[in-house]
C-alpha cells in the first residue's frame, strides 16, 4: 500500500534540518513528502514572516529535491491549521484504505496531548517521529499519552504500509540541531545564520528583509 507523508510546520523560516528530516523521510520511507505549511498555529504566537513568505521559501527549498513538495491546503483553508482538520480532509480525499502518516519532531511529540482531538488522529493517520536534539522521548513521555500509545510503536515502514493508521514509527535520522527560533534570532541580532538554511532561503529572507535582515544598526549613543 502507498504511503502518504505530510510534515506539518510553520516553517518560519525552513531550515536544513527540516530538509535533512524530510529527506530521510522520503528514503527510508519510500514516499514522497508534502512539506505543509501552517496558516495560523492554534498553539504559538503569529509567526515572524507571512504565510506568503514561509510557502514561497519551502517551494525555494523543494526546488530541484526529488519526492519532497508543498502542500498549501492549510493555506487554502485560512482558519486555524488544526491536524485533525487537515487529516479528515486528506481522509476524505484518499479513502479509509490509504496509509497516512504525519512527520512530527521530538517536540511535538511529547505536546501531541495539548492538540485537538489527539486521540481521534490516530484514527486517521501514522506518526513519524524525527527525534530532535536535548528532546528525547526516551526518558518517558507525559502520562496520558504514554498509556495511549503503549503498543502502537512500529519498527519498520511495512508496518505502516499494512495498516491506514494508528501506529508510530522513530525515523532513526541523525540529530539536526536547527531550529527556527535559532535562525530568526541569530537573523535579528546579526550573528552567523546563512549556513543554518539553503541558500535560496538565504537570499529570499535578505531580499525581504525578514526577521530584520538588513536591519540598520543603530548609531551608537
Ligand atoms: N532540527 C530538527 N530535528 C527534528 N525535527 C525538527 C527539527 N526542526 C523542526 N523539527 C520538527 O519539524 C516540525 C515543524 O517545525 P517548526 O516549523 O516549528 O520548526 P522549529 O525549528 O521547531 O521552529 P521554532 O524554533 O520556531 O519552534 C515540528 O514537528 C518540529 O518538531
Ligand atoms: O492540531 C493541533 O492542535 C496542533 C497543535 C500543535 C501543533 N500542530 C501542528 O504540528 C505541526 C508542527 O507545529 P510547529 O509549532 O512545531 O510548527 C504543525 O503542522 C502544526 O499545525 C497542531
Amino acid at each position: 500500500m502507498p504511503l502518504t507523508v505530510f510534515y506539518g510546520g510553520t516553517f518560519d523560516p525552513v531550515h536544513d534540518g527540516h530538509l535533512a528530516v524530510a529527506r530521510h523521510a522520503r528514503d527510508h520511507l519510500d514516499a514522497s513528502i508534502a512539506l505543509m505549511p501552517a496558516a495560523d498555529p492554534p498553539h504559538r504566537d503569529t509567526p515572524g514572516a507571512s504565510a506568503t513568505h514561509r510557502a514561497r521559501m519551502l517551494d525555494l527549498a523543494v526546488a530541484g529535491e526529488p519526492g519532497l513538495r508543498v502542500d498549501r491546503r492549510e493555506l487554502r483553508r485560512g482558519s486555524r491549521s488544526y491536524s485533525i482538520d487537515t487529516l479528515r480532509e486528506v481522509r476524505a480525499e484518499l479513502g479509509d484504505d490509504a496509509s497516512v502518516a504525519l512527520l512530527i519532531g521530538a517536540d511535538s511529540l511529547l505536546g501531541l496531548a495539548g492538540w485537538k482531538d489527539w486521540q481521534a488522529m490516530f484514527e486517521l493517520s501514522h506518526f513519524v517521529v524525527a527525534e530532535r536534539a536535548g528532546m528525547t522521548i526516551d526518558g518517558g513521555l507525559p502520562g496520558s499519552l504514554d498509556a495511549f500509545i503503549d503498543g502502537r510503536w512500529a519498527t519498520s515502514a511495512a508496518e505502516l504500509r499494512a495498516s491506514p493508521a494508528g501506529r508510530l514509527l522513530r525515523l532513526g535520522q541523525p540529530l539536526q540541531p536547527e531550529s527556527a527560533t535559532d535562525v530568526r534570532q541569530r537573523v535579528r541580532t546579526g550573528q552567523p545564520w546563512h549556513d543554518l538554511v539553503p541558500p535560496a532561503v538565504a537570499g529570499y529572507i535578505e531580499r525581504h528583509r525578514l526577521y530584520g535582515a538588513g536591519a540598520v544598526a543603530p548609531a551608537s549613543l
